[in-house]
C-alpha cells in the first residue's frame, strides 16, 4: 500500500498542550470513533464496514501500525511483493507508505507504518479505485515529533457499507500489468489491478 502526492495536514493539540483528553482539539486521540464491524468477502479476504451511519468528515479511526525506518520498509517490501509472501497463507500486506511535504516543500516526510503483524481495524479497510469513502489525513499533535495517520470519512457512510480508501493510483504501465494483483473493488473506473507498492 502506498500513497502518493500530499496528504491533507490538520493539527490538534498534544502533550506540549495544558489540555486534558476532554479538549475538542484532540479528536483522533480517543480511539476507534464509530462502531465499525469485520465481514469476510471472497475475493478481497477481510473487509471493515460500517455498524452504524458515519457521517461526513466523522473520524473513524487511526492507522496503526510499526513505524519503520525507510531501509526496513524497503526490505519488507521485498518480502510483500514475492508470490511466496502471498501463497504461504501470511496475513495480507498492510504496510501503508505516506509522504508529508515539508513547510519549505524543498523536503519532504516519509512515514511508513505496518500494520501487517501489530495494528488496529485498520488494517483491515480495503483499496478502492473510486478514491473509497474514507480519506487519509495526517495527525500533527503539538510537542509530538512525528504525524498520526488518521482515516475520515469524505461522504456520509451508511451502516453495513464497507470502508474504503485509495491505496494509490493504478498505473497501467507495462509492469504493473504484469505484477499487480488483482482489484475487485467493482469501482466503474477499475481496470481490474490495485495499485504496485510505491517505497
Ligand atoms: C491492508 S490489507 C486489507 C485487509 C485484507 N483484506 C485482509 O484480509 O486482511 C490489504 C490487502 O487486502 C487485499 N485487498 C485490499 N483491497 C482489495 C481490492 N480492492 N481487491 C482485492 N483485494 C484487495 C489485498 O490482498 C491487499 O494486499
Amino acid at each position: 500500500m502506498a500513497s502518493e502526492g500530499q496528504s491533507l495536514v490538520v493539527f490538534e493539540c498534544g502533550p506540549a498542550c495544558r489540555c486534558g483528553a476532554e479538549c475538542s482539539n484532540r479528536v483522533t486521540q480517543r480511539g476507534i470513533a464509530a462502531r465499525v464491524k469485520v465481514v469476510r468477502h471472497r475475493q478481497k479476504g477481510w473487509c471493515l464496514h460500517a455498524a452504524e451511519d458515519i457521517r461526513r468528515g466523522a473520524f473513524v479511526c487511526q492507522y496503526a501500525g510499526e513505524l519503520l525506518t525507510n531501509a526496513e520498509a524497503n526490505r519488507r517490501h521485498l518480502i510483500y511483493d514475492c508470490p511466496e509472501y502471498h501463497s504461504s497463507g501470511r496475513p495480507p500486506p498492510a504496510l501503508l507508505v505516506v509522504r508529508e511535504h515539508l513547510p519549505s516543500k524543498t523536503a519532504s516526510l516519509r512515514l511508513n507504518i505496518d500494520a501487517t503483524h501489530f495494528g488496529n481495524v485498520a488494517r483491515f479497510v480495503n483499496h478502492s479505485c473510486d478514491g473509497g469513502n474514507a480519506t487519509r489525513v495526517l495527525v500533527r499533535q503539538t510537542g509530538w515529533p512525528l504525524p498520526h495517520v488518521a482515516l475520515f470519512a469524505n461522504r456520509e457512510i451508511l451502516a453495513g457499507e464497507e470502508i474504503t480508501m485509495s491505496y494509490g493510483e493504478v498505473k497501467a504501465d507495462e509492469s504493473t500489468l504484469q505484477t499487480a494483483p488483482p482489484c475487485y473493488c467493482g469501482s466503474s473506473n477499475c481496470i481490474g489491478l490495485m495499485p504496485r507498492d510505491v517505497a
